[in-house]
């Protein structure tokens, strides 16, 4: 499949653009950044905000062939201000839909993030019939983008899968992250799977590896063919044996952990 990977300079872009490359896709990188050294695939430094900008990459990738998905990572990772927010998920995620749907390009699979449900305690189950619960502007930016994936599957008839990431890293990091890590193979296998599950609508999946403290659904991403192989219980005993904080209550109690907290909060317009 030939795919636009948006974000692919990111720390997930740079295991995803090789990894989906070693799986047999043709990968076509975007980034505000120039490619990381080693690079192989086509690239355009771009914003992908910018329509102009993205029609002009999408015209230039598309010579030597059509491009057939979008795998939106492009965005501010982190909370910042309610402007930068909608700007940078939420109208990224337009103007690309409004391009897929100009160049007939029918799927995109979206970097969405547990942030989205952010603010459910971490009692409740956590599915994809939990409502959204964002914990940050950057959650509100993640629900929004999830709002206008669904419009435009509605609307266009695109396949749209937002994938709810927890926390991608080489390896777990905190207590909390034993539970919400995303292995970097495991992130492969599940855009992988995204990408290519048939005829999958709007739909919504948890982005974490097979965790024994999981408690998020992992049913919606097997149904779309994402059988994550890595457990964080490999890295419980290091972890365990460091001394506790405070931090750990606080962020055992919500899904997205150190996201709900008071040093979080800021006004939405200054
Ligand atoms: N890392 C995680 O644990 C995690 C968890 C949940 C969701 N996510 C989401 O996954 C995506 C990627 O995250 P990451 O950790 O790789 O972030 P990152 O900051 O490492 O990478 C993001 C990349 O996007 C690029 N970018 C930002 N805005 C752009 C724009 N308008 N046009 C073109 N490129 C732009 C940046 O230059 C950067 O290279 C983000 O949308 C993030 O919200 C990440
Ligand atoms: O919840 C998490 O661990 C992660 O969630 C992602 O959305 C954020 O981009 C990342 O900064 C967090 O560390």
């Amino acid at each position: 499949m030939k795919v636009l990977v948006t974000g692919a300079a990111g720390s997930i872009g740079r295991v995803l653009v090789p990894g989906l490359v070693d799986r047999g896709h043709e990968v076509v990188g975007m980034d505000l950044h120039v490619a990381p050294d080693g690079t192989t695939c086509p690239w355009y430094v771009a914003d992908c905000g910018d329509p102009d900008a993205v029609e002009a990459t999408l015209v230039d990738a598309s010579q030597a062939g059509p491009v057939e998905a979008v795998v939106h990572l492009a965005g501010i990772p982190d909370e910042t201000s309610l402007d930068d927010a909608l700007a940078s998920h939420v109208l990224t995620t337009g103007t690309l839909l409004d391009a897929m749907v100009r160049h007939g390009i029918s799927r995109m699979v979206y970097a969405s993030s547990n942030h989205a449900v952010g603010r459910t305690p971490s009692s409740e189950a956590v599915d994809t019939r939990t409502l959204p619960r964002p914990d940050t502007f950057y959650g509100v930016g993640k629900v929004a983008a999830e709002a206008l994936l669904r419009l435009y599957a509605d609307r266009h008839q695109i396949d749209a899968v937002a994938l709810r990431i927890g926390s991608f890293l080489l390896q777990p990091e905190t207590r909390r992250q034993l539970g919400t890590w995303l292995s970097h193979d495991d992130a492969v296998r599940m855009v992988d799977a995204a990408l290519t599950t048939p005829d999958p609508g709007f739909a919504v999946a948890y982005g974490i590896s097979n965790n024994t403290r999981a408690w998020w659904d992992l049913e919606a991403g097997r149904a779309l063919g994402y059988e994550p192989e890595d457990d964080a219980e490999q890295f419980a005993d290091a972890l365990q044996a460091q001394p506790a904080s405070d931090d750990d209550e606080v962020e055992a109690a919500y899904v997205g952990g150190p996201f709900v907290t008071e040093a979080y909060y800021r006004p939405a317009r200054d």
